[in-house]
């Protein structure tokens, strides 16, 4: 069994009299371990099956299953705890608390988790040391750089140990220097430490770093060749 499964899982949209459907009975297994980066037009429904991998929207029909849990089957206060324990969501604009330190910010989603203080410091120590940024724990967000900031965005996706992380563009808004830090950022912590990690982008030399490419078009994936079609 895949950690992730979809079985036929559609999801639509009523927006006035249209009716869109950005995911139509789709499939899709990804392995323990696997990177998977997923491209497609604005619009075809990348953030929203990021969403109901992750639990945060509902499909209409079909199934999810994560390490063997239905998640379609549960309830809204057992997803929430569900996910707080299992995946991790990577930003964009990675969302940080500015009046709280990299260090607590990191801390935040280790609060739901039930460990002690001293398992929890070193969580929290472990996902800095991850990303490099021991050093800046003290600092606020405001103190960081835009690269400095997505990488305590992404220490707070993996400081829970989930056994999914899932990224929503998130170089979209960094320089490429700093895009390509991160993008080896991601790509270690897959290798390092077995992140199974679910990547979506615009940008195909970002989707190519993954070791499975995917496409999302009307409703359906499109599996890529391994390197991308030149
Ligand atoms: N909550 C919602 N209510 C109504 N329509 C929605 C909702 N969420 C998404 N949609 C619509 O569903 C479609 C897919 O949106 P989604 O954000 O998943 O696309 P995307 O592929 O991630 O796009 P982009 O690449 O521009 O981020 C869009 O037409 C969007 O307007």
């Amino acid at each position: 069994m895949a950690l992730v499964e979809l079985r036929n899982v559609s999801k639509s949209f009523t927006k006035g009299d249209d009716t869109i459907q950005p995911l139509d009975g789709v499939n899709l297994d990804i392995e323990e371990g696997d990177f998977v980066s997923l491209m497609g037009p604005s619009g075809t429904g990348k953030s929203t099956l990021l969403n109901v991998i992750s639990g945060i929207d509902q499909p209409d029909e079909g199934t999810i299953t994560v390490d063997g849990v239905e998640i379609t089957k549960l309830s809204r206060s057992k997803l929430a705890d569900w996910r707080a324990i299992n995946l991790g969501y990577i930003f964009q604009t990675h969302n940080l608390i500015p009046v709280l330190t990299t260090y607590e910010n990191v801390e935040l989603p280790t609060l739901l988790l039930k460990l002690t203080a001293a398992e929890r410091r070193q969580r929290v120590q472990l996902a800095l040391q991850a990303v490099g940024l021991s050093d800046r724990a003290r600092h606020y967000p405001r103190q960081l750089s835009g690269g400095q900031e997505q990488r305590v965005g992404i220490a707070r996706a993996i400081v829970a140990h989930p056994k999914v992380v899932v990224a929503d563009e998130p170089t979209g808004s960094l320089d490429t220097k700093t895009s390509e830090q991160i993008q080896s950022l991601l790509q270690r912590l897959n290798r390092e430490l077995n992140i199974t990690m679910l990547l979506v982008t615009h940008d195909s030399d970002v989707a190519k770093i993954a070791s499975r490419q995917l496409r999302l078009d009307e409703g359906k994936f499109h599996e890529q060749l391994p390197g991308g079609v030149a």
